[in-house]
């Protein structure tokens, strides 16, 4: 289970996440939404490591991830969207998300030189990597060069690389923005098959409430730096905080919301405070 414990940062003297607690289980897809500017990002970012908290504490299983660098915690078992920039861009798609499989098989290259353990530890990776490729409907793209993708390819690799981790948790922040109409439903799609392995946690930012409804089994509202709702998505959804601070107001149903979230379902007095 991924905990968060009175997770806190502070930039100056500006709180982006206040002392957020929560806990996050396996099997669960958990989508985070507020509105812009709400510290959505700034909370993947503590939990993953990109950024240090202020105060309070990430656990993994039991285990304390604070002060543990972003690949440290990816070893932990924290899985974040790749970003592009920090692969090769001049290797093969199939190369790259070999490379990121074979980040999982420590020890593989550590039998000696023994040219049949190479050749099939090769075999083994390239394999795994081609199932992966399928599965985000890639194969096709397996020996074009990272750096002319399309941006929806793009995104899905992103995906690709995520899933050859084959981490505990899986943490999206607004995986199919700038995708097409055409590319959007095959990330849903397997955020869906993820989601259906119950070992998996999912935290999903996301401003699309269509996703949204379709996708989370539990939501959770963060305002100011604060969470204020936290709850079965229908409740969550229809909370008065929600209708009428966001969803009665600026929110496309089912599109875009400029400023999703929510309230109260199960914090009605601290979501109130976030309609005011
Ligand atoms: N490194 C930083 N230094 C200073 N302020 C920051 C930093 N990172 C984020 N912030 C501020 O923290 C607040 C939360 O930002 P964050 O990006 O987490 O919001 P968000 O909910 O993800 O928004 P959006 O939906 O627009 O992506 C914002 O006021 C932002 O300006």
């Amino acid at each position: 289970m991924l905990e968060t414990q009175d997770l806190t940062v502070r930039f100056g003297g500006h709180v982006a996440v206040n002392a957020v607690s929560c806990r996050f289980t396996p099997g669960t897809l958990t989508a985070i939404v507020g509105p812009n500017g709400a510290g959505k990002t700034t909370y993947f970012n503590l939990i993953s490591g990109q950024i240090a908290a202020t105060a309070g504490q990430v656990r993994l299983d039991g285990q304390v991830l604070d002060g543990l660098s972003a690949s440290a915690r990816t070893r932990a078992g924290l899985g974040r969207a790749f970003q592009l920039t920090n692969l090769f861009p001049h290797l093969s798609v199939l190369e790259n998300v070999r490379l990121a499989v074979q980040a999982t098989r420590e020890g593989a290259h550590r039998r000696g030189l023994n040219l049949w353990s190479l050749w099939s530890d090769h075999r083994a990776l390239t394999e795994r990597a081609e199932a992966i490729l399928e599965s985000v409907a890639m194969s096709a793209r397996a020996h074009n060069l990272v750096a002319g993708l399309p941006h929806g390819d793009q995104r899905k690799l992103e995906v690709a690389l995520l899933m050859a981790l084959e981490p505990k948790v899986y943490l999206f922040d607004e995986p199919t923005a700038g995708m097409s109409h055409d590319e959007a439903p095959v990330i849903l799609d397997l955020i869906r098959r993820l989601k259906a392995d119950a070992r998996h946690t999912i935290l999903l930012v996301e401003h699309k409430m269509d996703v949204v409804r379709e996708l989370a089994d539990r939501i959770i509202v963060l305002h100011n730096g604060t969470l204020v709702a936290d709850g079965e998505p229908a409740a969550v959804m229809a909370s008065d905080v929600v209708q009428q601070a966001y969803l009665g107001t600026a929110a496309d149903e089912g599109g875009t919301a400029a400023a999703p979230s929510g309230g109260g379902a199960a914090a009605p007095g601290e979501a109130g405070r976030a309609a005011a």
